[in-house]
Parts: structure tokens; C-alpha cells; sequence
């Protein structure tokens, strides 16, 4: 068994941290590589024996039939070749975040959560998901969570600042009583609190159950009725007024760019006296008319707007559906980071996306269980999995041309100047006629832009590494009605073509860029609609030829 220690067993200074002796992590070859590598040989033969036998039979028959069987034969053949590159040299990594030096040492961390429309995706779930991130176990100065708006609303907005009050009774909470699932509408929605992790609190969780629930009522009337400002139970300062009354004018589609900073870690306490990481609510400028790159470029608006704000060396995006059930996740993180070998070309460090609340028989397969048995670690094999666009640790530096590289990790020193230069960098027109989306930031081009990006990166020569501790770190929803599932299909399936079809194809610029394993790998990925080709003609052709009486198959004697 090949095996081999990705970290640093030497002495070597990290960011002024002491020497580090064991690795921070390790790393071994699949131990049933070489099973894989015979069987895939094997079955590469009767596959093209079957080939053989098709084409030989068409040249005497020149049956239609038979020559839309070679077309799905050829395709699936195709895919099954591009999926054996997944099992050619799967590796499984392990962390040891106790070997990591003390917190003071770490970098910061930068949280970005997306939403994009508060009727889907709720405000008080992407205020949970932001609470989950915010109770990192990480030092409070060095961590900032941004929520970006893509839709614009004053509801959200709203939620956050309700969020931020509430998070002074929840971060101290979750911290005394070692809550392992830091978002509170998933602690209290289980009746007993023992399945997230705590069954202590007592008194304080009913009290705190008591608080959140009044949160939830709150916004959840915003929601029906709107904002008004001089409401006596909103209790909104003269500040907040101001904020809302603007706000009238604006529309999902057409606002200018909205940064609010909701608390300040030099400034703001919990109820404990200890600090508050930053929590800054963030819309950028949409106007009609304006190309805005759906998630994509309002992750780009909020690369530029944090890179004034706090500029943290690391960023974690996470979609409003997802929280984070281990508050340990960004040490584990830290161990590729602070890894002076590993680091190096570093992009990313993904996480696993797992989901939740499914119906019992997940009839839709919105688990998608099978993409995270074998898929990413054999990708990371060949440098890296593929972006996933939630639940990843990114380094700005791959991101970021490194021309515009700052100074690191920034204090919100100025607010008025800082803001004022922030806001004027999540412009809507800031991006005409410069490299972002082409060469530096989440790439646009593709509904997909996680693959897209993650395989940009990856064929600048960046790598990525796949982190799936024993216990899920990150769960989420995943599409629970026909409707929905299907356009999620409909966009990847698109999305991928968009990353699979074009002159920069996965198949001859990233085969070339990267690796024949990984450039099959991600063409795995970006083909992945073909499959259609073969199912439905498997579903329909064998059928009807059989009520035909024409066999399709090889007879055997
Ligand atoms: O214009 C947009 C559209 C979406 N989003 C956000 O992007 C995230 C993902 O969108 P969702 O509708 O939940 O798509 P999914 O198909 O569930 O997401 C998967 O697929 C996407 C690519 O299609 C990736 O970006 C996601 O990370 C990945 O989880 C959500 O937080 C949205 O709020 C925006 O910020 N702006
Ligand atoms: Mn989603």
C-alpha cells in the first residue's frame, strides 16, 4: 500500500507558530486500487468485444436499430472509461487538529452564506445557517460572516439584525453547553435537544427557545406585512429608520449596493463579555440591463467588498440550505492550510455536501449518496475534487490575480472611508472591461459555475483536497418535489455542458492542462447529461425490437 505524509514531519515556523513535528495530515492510496485496475482492464475487453460485434452486424444488416444501439453502446462506453479514472488512485486523507498551533495563530476566516429570495429560501434559515458559522469554534477576531443578498430584501436584512441580538445569547450558549449543531432552527426544532449534541442547558435552552421563537415571529410578520418603520413592535433605532425608509425605492432587480455592519468584533460582546466575530449583511448593485451572473458574480461583488473589510486569507462559502454541524470543521480545514508542503498550490478544501429531510424512499435521488462514495476521493488522487460551491474552504490568494493581492486580514478600522470604497466595489458596472469571471474570481460562463470555477483553477495548476471527516460536517436540503428536482437537473446538466462543450473542453484543453486522470474525471462530471443517450434508449429499443422479433443482443450458443 503506497502511503505517504502530505505534512510536514520537519520543523518549520508557520505564520510565527511554533515548530511543528507531526503532521498535520496524512494520506494513503485506496487499498483496493489494484482490484479496481485489473477489473477495469478486463471490462474494457468485453466492452470491446460487444463494439466489435455491433459494428460487424451493422455492416451486414445496416439496421437502424442496431446503429442507435452502437450510438448508446459508444456513450455509455465513454462514460464507463471516463468513471474508471475515479478508481484508478482513490485516496483517503485524515486530519489532526489537535497537533495545530493555538488559535491566536490561525488565519482569518471570511464566511460568505448566499441567498438569493427570501420566499424560497427563508430568512430565518439562512440566519441559522449564518449563526452555525458564526459559532465556529474559531477566535472571534479573526472570523467574519458575510451574508450576500442576491435578492435584495429588506426582510433579510431585517432577520440578520434580529440574528445579531440573538447570537449574543446563542454563541455563549452553544460554547458552555458544547452544542454540536450550531444552528439554532435545527437545535430547537428536535424535541429533545440530546440529538444536536447537548443534553445539558436546561433552564438557559428554554429560555433560549423562548427568545428564537420570538425571533422567528418577528420576521415571519415582516415577512407577511412588510417593514414599517416607525412600528413600535419592531423597536427599529432612528439608524435602522433611515436604512428601511431608503429601502422603499428599491427592488429585487434594481438597488444600489447595501452593506451593513451588524457587529463588530472590537467592539461588540456577548453576554459573556467575550467578543462577537463580525457579522455584516451585503447587497450588491443591481440594475436592469446589467449582466449580474447570478451566483457567481455576487460572490465575485463580495470577494472585492470583503478584501477592503477584513481581506481574510480564507473563505468558507456555504449556501443558506447547508449549516454546519461541526463547529470543528475550519480546524480541520487548517490542517491543509497550515500545511507548509500541502499549502503551497492550495485552492480549495472541500467538504462534503450531505442532505437532510428527504422523503423516506428518496424517490428523486436528491441524496446523491453514490456521487460521494468513490467520486472525489478519485479525483483527489489526480490533485483535487471538483468545487462543490458550498461547504469549502478557499484560499483568496487562488482567487485573487495576485496584483491585487492586499495587505492580510484587515480591521474595520475606518468605517465611513472603508465603506464608502467597499460599496463602490460591488457596483454593478465595476466589472466592465476587467478579468473578473475570466481570470480572477468565480468564473462565469456556466450555470454550473462551482465546476467551472473549480476546474479553471485546477488547469491554472492549482490543487484541492477532499476533507470527509467520520461525522458529516455540513447538511443541507436538497430538492423535495418533482418540480424542483428536475430544475436543479435541468441547470447542472446545463451548466456542465456549458463547462464540457466549448473549446476549452474538459476532454482537450483539461486533459492537456491538468491530468488524463483528472481531465477524464471532470469529464465525467461535465458530460454527465449523455447518460440520457443510453437510458432511454435501453428503456425503449430492446422492447420494441423484441415485439418485433428482431434480437438486439448477441445470441448466445
Ligand atoms: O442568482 C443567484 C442564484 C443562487 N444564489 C445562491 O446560490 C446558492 C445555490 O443555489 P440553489 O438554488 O440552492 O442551487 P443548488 O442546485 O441547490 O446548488 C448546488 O448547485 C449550485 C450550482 O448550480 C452551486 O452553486 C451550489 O453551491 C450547489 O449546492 C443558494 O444559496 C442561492 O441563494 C445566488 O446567490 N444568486
Ligand atoms: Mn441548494
Amino acid at each position: 500500500m503506497e502511503s505517504q505524509r502530505s505534512g510536514s514531519g520537519r520543523e518549520e515556523t508557520l505564520n510565527g507558530s511554533p515548530h511543528l513535528k507531526a503532521p498535520l495530515n496524512t494520506l494513503h492510496v485506496d487499498r483496493c486500487t489494484p482490484a479496481h485496475r485489473v477489473h477495469a482492464l478486463l471490462y474494457a475487453g468485453a466492452i470491446l468485444g460487444l463494439v466489435c460485434h455491433r459494428l460487424t452486424s451493422i455492416l451486414a444488416s445496416s439496421s437502424l436499430a442496431e446503429g442507435w444501439m452502437l450510438l448508446a453502446e459508444l456513450v455509455l462506453a465513454f462514460m464507463w472509461g471516463c468513471s474508471r479514472a475515479f478508481k484508478w488512485r482513490p485516496v483517503r486523507r485524515r486530519e489532526f487538529p489537535d497537533r495545530l498551533p493555538e488559535g491566536g495563530a490561525w488565519p482569518k476566516l471570511d464566511v460568505f452564506v448566499c441567498t438569493a429570495d427570501p420566499r424560497k429560501e427563508p430568512p430565518v434559515g439562512v440566519v441559522s445557517t449564518a449563526l452555525s458559522a458564526m459559532a465556529f469554534e474559531y477566535p472571534a477576531g479573526n472570523l467574519s460572516v458575510y451574508v450576500s443578498d442576491d435578492g435584495g430584501a429588506d426582510v433579510t436584512l431585517f432577520a440578520f439584525m434580529e440574528g445579531a441580538r440573538f447570537a449574543r445569547h446563542w454563541l455563549p450558549f452553544c460554547r458552555e453547553n458544547g452544542v454540536q449543531v450550531r444552528s439554532p432552527e435545527v437545535f430547537f426544532a428536535s424535541s429533545s435537544s440530546s440529538s444536536s449534541g447537548c443534553s445539558a442547558g436546561g433552564g438557559d435552552a428554554d429560555k433560549l427557545k423562548v427568545m428564537y421563537q420570538n425571533m422567528v415571529q418577528r420576521v415571519e410578520d415582516v415577512m407577511e406585512k412588510g417593514i414599517h418603520v416607525d412600528s413600535v413592535e419592531l423597536d427599529l433605532s432612528e439608524e435602522q429608520q433611515q436604512i428601511f425608509k431608503r429601502w422603499k425605492e428599491y427592488s429585487g432587480n434594481n438597488h444600489p449596493s447595501i452593506i451593513q455592519v451588524l457587529l463588530k468584533s472590537n467592539e461588540d460582546k456577548d453576554i459573556t463579555g467575550q467578543a462577537m466575530p463580525n457579522l455584516i449583511y451585503f447587497s450588491r448593485e443591481k440594475r436592469p440591463g446589467f449582466p449580474h451572473h447570478f451566483k457567481a458574480g455576487s460572490l465575485n461583488s463580495l470577494l472585492r467588498a470583503s478584501s477592503i473589510l477584513t481581506n481574510a486569507p480564507l473563505i468558507l462559502t456555504i449556501d443558506c440550505d447547508m449549516y454546519s454541524t461541526d463547529p470543528t470543521s475550519p480546524q480541520r480545514a487548517l490542517c491543509y492550510f497550515l500545511d507548509p508542503i500541502a499549502s503551497n498550490k492550495l485552492a480549495y478544501v472541500q467538504f462534503p455536501q450531505r442532505f437532510q429531510g428527504l422523503n423516506k424512499s428518496d424517490i428523486y435521488g436528491g441524496e446523491l449518496k453514490h456521487l460521494y462514495k468513490m467520486n472525489p476521493y478519485g479525483m483527489d488522487g489526480f490533485g483535487g475534487p471538483n468545487y462543490l460551491g458550498s461547504n469549502t474552504f478557499l484560499s483568496r490568494r487562488a482567487l485573487f490575480d495576485s496584483s491585487l493581492e492586499g495587505e492580510s486580514g484587515r480591521d474595520l478600522l475606518e468605517p465611513e472611508k472603508v465603506l464608502e470604497m467597499a460599496t463602490k466595489v460591488a457596483a454593478c458596472n465595476y466589472e466592465t472591461g476587467t478579468k473578473w469571471g475570466k481570470t480572477i474570481g468565480f468564473r462565469y460562463g456556466s450555470l454550473s459555475e462551482d465546476l467551472h470555477t473549480g476546474f479553471w483553477l485546477q488547469c491554472e495548476g492549482w490543487n484541492s483536497v477532499f476533507c470527509d471527516p467520520p461525522q458529516a460536517s455540513f447538511l443541507g436540503d436538497a430538492p423535495k418535489t418533482l418540480h424542483d428536482a428536475l430544475s436543479q437537473c435541468k441547470r447542472w446538466t446545463v451548466g456542465q455542458y456549458e463547462v464540457g462543450f466549448t473549446r476549452h473542453s474538459t476532454l482537450t484543453f483539461g486533459v492537456r492542462k491538468t491530468s488524463l486522470g483528472l481531465g477524464l474525471t471532470y469529464s465525467h462530471l461535465a458530460f454527465w447529461g449523455l447518460w440520457c443517450i443510453p437510458i432511454t434508449t435501453y428503456a425503449l429499443l430492446p422492447q420494441l425490437a423484441l415485439v418485433n422479433s428482431r434480437p438486439l443482443f448477441p445470441k448466445v450458443r
